[in-house]
């Protein structure tokens, strides 16, 4: 018998690219306490009950950042096993409204070009959005 069914919990996270007057896009380094920690991320969170992958995204970006943005199209969608989470990252282009983002939630956030984005450790289910930027 073959088994299949992976055991760990699975999350769907809205994601953001959020991206500036002058084609930056907007970073965070996850918390050092906690799972990833000290990793850098594209800012974004868990989908709730009863919420769109768009309103989370509004919802995590004005919680964790304090700014406003237009959640704009689907870029790609990406599922990862990690070994205590699989995650199913559901990437939105957004455009930054206003606001000076403020690292409320995490410990650094920072506005990097794209061919910057590789001098920079992200999650391993990253790589595959980094590319999608870099050829975008
Ligand atoms: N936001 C974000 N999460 C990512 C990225 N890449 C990646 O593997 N993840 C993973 C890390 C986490 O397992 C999950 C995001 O969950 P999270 O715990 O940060 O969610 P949250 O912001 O709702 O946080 P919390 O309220 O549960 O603390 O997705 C990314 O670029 N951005
Ligand atoms: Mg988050």
């Amino acid at each position: 018998m073959s088994e299949t069914k992976s055991s760990v919990p699975h999350k769907i996270i809205g994601v953001a690219i959020i991206k500036n007057d002058l084609g930056q896009i907007l970073i965070d380094r996850r918390r050092l306490e906690g799972a990833m920690g000290g990793l850098w991320e594209f800012p974004g969170g868990k989908v709730e009950p009863n919420e769109t992958v768009s309103e989370c995204i509004k919802r995590e970006i004005q919680e964790e950042l304090g700014i406003e943005i237009e959640v704009g199209k689907h870029l790609l969608t990406i599922d990862h096993t990690y070994t205590h989470i699989r995650v199913t990252l559901t990437v939105h282009e957004c455009r930054h409204l206003s606001g000076i983002p403020q690292p409320i939630e995490c410990d650094e956030v920072r506005w990097v070009n794209v061919g910057e984005l590789e001098t920079f450790t992200f999650p391993e289910a990253n790589l595959q959005i980094i590319e999608v930027l870099r050829k975008g």
